[in-house]
């Protein structure tokens, strides 16, 4: 039986997490903050922890490391409102598996508990040569699927991975997280000659200082206290395959000038051994920030980006390739029918619009995490308005406020030559209620009952507000 420990400071939260996982055969414990949590994985194991971004003490980022210190394998999910989604994107940088944002819907928290409890079982297991695999820190889940997107950007980055491929080049991929970055490493690797030898993805962002050396490099028996057997690392095991090291520059200057020996040598070292292991292994790395800029700052050595910057690939935010949006949107639609066993068959015109305009911080990760919910949510055979979350279906609208401020004298003469006074009352009496509305819903964790409460009106009341926002919208 799993064991999953739920971390959140709210009461109802935490009865009702315990009271339905345990109903679904998940052996649960549940504390209220950041410090209880730690205090309680000091005595035992979990298989998963169900953390709230936001808790009384920390939020997740903080939190996340002491749980991939105590706890390397255990699989962690963010919970999330989606005014945090930027945030709990980047905590999947930090090595959590995967974020459900609020209002929690069952089916979905369970979907996802079972998706991240198999990856992290599988790194676990070992290596099949030829089987592209993850390991320890590998985040998100398994789908191998791999769409050429419809932009003229992807277009390019599809020329510039059919021209690297062949090669023995290293690559650095940049890009912002989620936005497909360890997928292309893959192609990379698929089109290459190692294509039926190992595919090793890890994110440096998850690897503890102290164990970031051992996971890489391996470690004799007796190493360091901890190390009860010899241990083989990613780089051995990705012998004579390909490496994919996202994030690498959260790795330790110690480990960067290990790594160097590697990329000039090809030879490694594990952790207390005392002979060396020759490797031959194709390095393909990633970051979010430009490596030269780290160079100069100081973060990263200067000797190493060279040797790794013999190709490199710019993958665009998915806001700037807007073509690529429906067709991923359908992609993953399809694949939340397979996965739920629904039927859902596409997107309200509406709908279109508000995924083509958002600006998707989480670039394809976030994207995929709506469509999944909105899927579930769907009662019909599109997925409408409704079905997405409040904050991106409004998006515009808050997108229109800010606008409005930052260039307010010119709004302000447009308004007054057109003499439209009325409909500018109607527009802040609207604005200004839309902003309680939804400083409430974001108190009341989007529990749209809850926030009527609050506000003190009828749940009835809430819902034609809302509306009211929708079609002042149109
Ligand atoms: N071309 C693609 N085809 C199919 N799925 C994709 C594609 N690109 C990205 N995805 C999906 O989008 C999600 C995010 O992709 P990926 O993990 O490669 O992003 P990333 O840039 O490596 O993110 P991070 O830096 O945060 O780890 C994954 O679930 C992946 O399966």
């Amino acid at each position: 039986m799993y064991r999953i420990l739920i971390v959140d400071d709210d009461n109802d939260i935490r009865t009702l997490l315990t009271r339905f996982l345990s109903k679904n055969n998940y052996e649960t414990d549940n504390v209220r903050s950041g410090a209880t949590a730690i205090a309680w994985m000091r005595d035992n194991t979990p298989d998963l922890v169900l953390c709230d971004f936001r808790l009384e003490d920390m939020t997740a980022t903080e939190l996340l490391p002491s749980i991939r210190e105590m706890h390397p394998n255990a699989a962690v999910i963010v919970i999330t409102g989606y005014s945090d989604v930027k945030d709990a994107v980047e905590v999947i940088k930090l090595g959590a598996h995967d974020y459900v944002t609020k209002p929690l819907f069952p089916d979905e928290i369970l979907v996802t508990i079972r998706q991240a409890l198999a990856v992290a079982n599988n790194h676990t297991e070992p290596v099949t040569e030829g089987k592209p695999t993850r390991q320890a820190a590998a985040k998100g889940f398994i789908d191998n699927a791999f769409l050429t997107g419809n932009s003229a950007q992807f277009g390019t980055i599809m020329k510039q991975v059919d021209l690297v491929a062949p090669t023995n080049f290293s690559v650095i991929i940049y890009g912002e997280s989620g936005s497909g970055k360890e997928v292309i490493a893959r192609q990379i690797h698929l089109k290459s000659t190692r294509a039926d030898k190992p595919f090793i993805a890890i994110d440096c962002g998850a690897l503890s200082r102290e164990l970031a050396g051992s996971e890489l490099f391996g470690h004799e028996k007796g190493a360091f206290t901890g190390a009860i057997a010899r241990k083989t690392g990613s780089l051995e095991l990705a012998d004579t395959g390909t490496i994919f090291l996202d994030e690498i520059g959260n790795l330790s200057y110690d480990i960067q000038v290990s790594l160097l020996r590697v990329v000039q040598e090809r030879k490694i070292r594990r952790v207390g051994g005392t002979k060396d292991i020759d490797i031959d292994v194709r390095i393909i790395i990633a970051s979010n920030e430009r490596l030269w800029d780290l160079a100069r700052a100081g973060k990263f050595r200067e000797d190493l980006y060279h040797r790794f910057n013999e190709f490199s690939i710019d993958v665009p935010p998915l806001r700037d390739r807007k073509k690529d949006i429906m067709l991923f949107a359908h992609y993953f639609l399809q694949l939340t029918n397979t996965e739920l066993c629904k039927d859902v068959q596409g997107f309200e015109p509406e709908v279109k619009d508000i995924l083509e305009n958002y600006v998707w911080y989480g670039n394809l990760r976030e994207l995929k995490n709506v469509i999944k919910r909105a899927t579930l949510l769907s009662e019909g055979s599109l997925i409408g308005v409704r079905s997405l979350p409040f904050e991106i279906a409004n998006y515009s609208r808050l997108q229109f406020d800010h606008q409005a401020s930052a260039d307010s004298t010119v709004a302000q003469e447009r308004a007054l030559g057109s003499g439209s006074f009325a409909g500018k009352l109607k527009a802040a009496n609207i604005d200004a209620e839309y902003n309680v509305i939804l400083e409430a819903l974001k108190k009341a964790g989007y529990n749209k009952s809850k926030a009527a409460r609050l506000l003190n009106v009828d749940r009835k009341t809430l819902y034609n507000k809302m509306k009211q926002f929708k079609e002042f919208d149109q």
